[in-house]
C-alpha cells in the first residue's frame, strides 16, 4: 500500500453504547484515488464515514487524514478539515427554494470572500463539469432525479475539496442516471486531484470507476483488492456481491449556450 495516503484507518474500533460496531478497521485511501467500501445493510459502512468526517469518535485506534490524527484536532482544526472534505450523501437534498445556480454559490458565499463575479465564474465552471451549466436558471424542482444528483456534486466541489465523501451515490437513480454519475466521480476526483471514498452496493458501477474496494462485513474488512484483483478471485464473499451489466452511452451535458458568452456575461452583471 501506498506511503502517501491521504486517509489512514488504523485498528479503529467503534461502539455505540455496548454494541461493537466497527472491529478493528485497517483502511488506506492513497492520494488522487477512488476507493470503494462494500458491504451488506447495518456493517458499519456509514459509521466510518462519520469516523473520517470527525462527527464519531474511536473507542480505540485512530483515522488520520492528511497527516493528522482526526480525534485528536482542537476544534478550529476540524472545521478547518471539514471544509476541505466535500460530501455526497444519498438524500443530501438541493435547498428547493432556490436556484440550481444559488445551490451551488452557498457554499462559495458561505466560506470564502470572494467577489461574486468569480463565483459567478466558478459556479458556471462547476456545473460545466457535471454537465448541466445550460440548467443553472432551474428550480430543484425542475429536475430529474439523475440531474438533482448531478447538482449536488456540483455543489459538493464547490470548495475544491481533497477528500470526497460519498454515500450511496447510486441509489434511487436509474441505469443510465447511474453510469453518468459513476463516470462523473472519476472524473471530477482526477480533475480535482482529489481522493474519493464511496460507500455502495453497485458493484458493477463501482468496479468501472475505482482503483481499489473494500468488502466490509459485521464491522470487519473480510476482502480487499483491485477490481481486477477482484475479479479473479475464488473468494466466495466477493463472488456473492459481482454480477455482470452494460451500461450504454448517454447524452453528457443538459443544453446550453456559449460557455464564453456566459462566463462574459458575469462582468456586465457586476
Ligand atoms: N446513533 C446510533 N445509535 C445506535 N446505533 C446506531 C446508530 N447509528 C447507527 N447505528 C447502528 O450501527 C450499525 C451500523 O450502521 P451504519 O449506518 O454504519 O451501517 P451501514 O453499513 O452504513 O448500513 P446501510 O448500508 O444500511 O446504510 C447498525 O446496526 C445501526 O443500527
Amino acid at each position: 500500500m501506498s506511503t502517501d495516503s491521504l486517509v489512514k484507518i488504523s485498528d479503529l474500533n467503534f461502539s455505540y453504547d455496548n454494541r461493537a460496531i466497527l472491529k478493528g478497521i485497517n483502511m488506506e485511501f492513497p492520494r488522487g484515488k477512488v476507493v470503494a467500501i462494500m458491504g451488506g445493510s447495518g456493517c458499519g459502512k456509514t459509521t466510518l464515514l462519520r469516523l473520517i468526517g470527525g462527527q464519531l469518535r474511536p473507542s480505540s485506534g485512530s483515522v488520520t487524514v492528511n497527516g493528522r490524527v482526526v480525534h485528536e484536532m482542537k476544534h478550529d482544526e476540524l472545521y478547518q478539515m471539514r471544509r476541505r472534505m466535500g460530501m455526497l450523501f444519498q438524500f443530501g437534498a438541493l435547498f428547493t427554494d432556490i436556484s440550481v445556480y444559488d445551490n451551488v454559490a452557498f457554499q462559495m458565499r458561505e466560506h470564502t470572500d470572494l467577489p461574486e463575479e468569480l463565483i459567478r465564474d466558478l459556479v458556471m465552471m462547476k456545473l460545466n463539469a457535471v454537465g448541466l451549466r445550460g440548467a443553472h436558471a432551474l428550480m430543484p424542482n425542475e429536475l430529474s432525479g439523475g440531474m438533482a444528483r448531478r447538482v449536488a456534486l456540483a455543489r459538493a466541489i464547490a470548495l475544491d475539496p481533497m477528500l470526497m465523501m460519498y454515500d450511496e451515490p447510486f441509489t434511487g437513480l436509474d441505469p443510465l442516471s447511474l453510469g453518468v454519475i459513476g463516470q462523473l466521480i472519476r472524473k471530477l476526483n482526477d480533475a480535482l486531484g482529489a481522493t474519493s471514498v464511496m460507500v455502495t452496493h453497485d458493484i458493477q458501477e463501482s468496479m468501472l470507476i475505482v482503483d481499489y474496494i473494500y468488502f466490509m462485513s459485521d464491522g470487519r474488512v473480510v476482502a480487499e483488492g483491485t477490481p481486477d484483483e477482484l475479479r479473479a478471485t475464488k473468494d466466495p464473499f466477493v463472488h456473492q456481491f459481482l454480477y455482470a451489466e452494460a451500461d450504454g452511452p448517454v447524452p453528457f451535458h443538459y443544453p446550453a449556450g456559449d460557455f464564453a458568452a456566459d462566463l462574459l456575461r458575469a462582468g456586465a452583471r457586476g
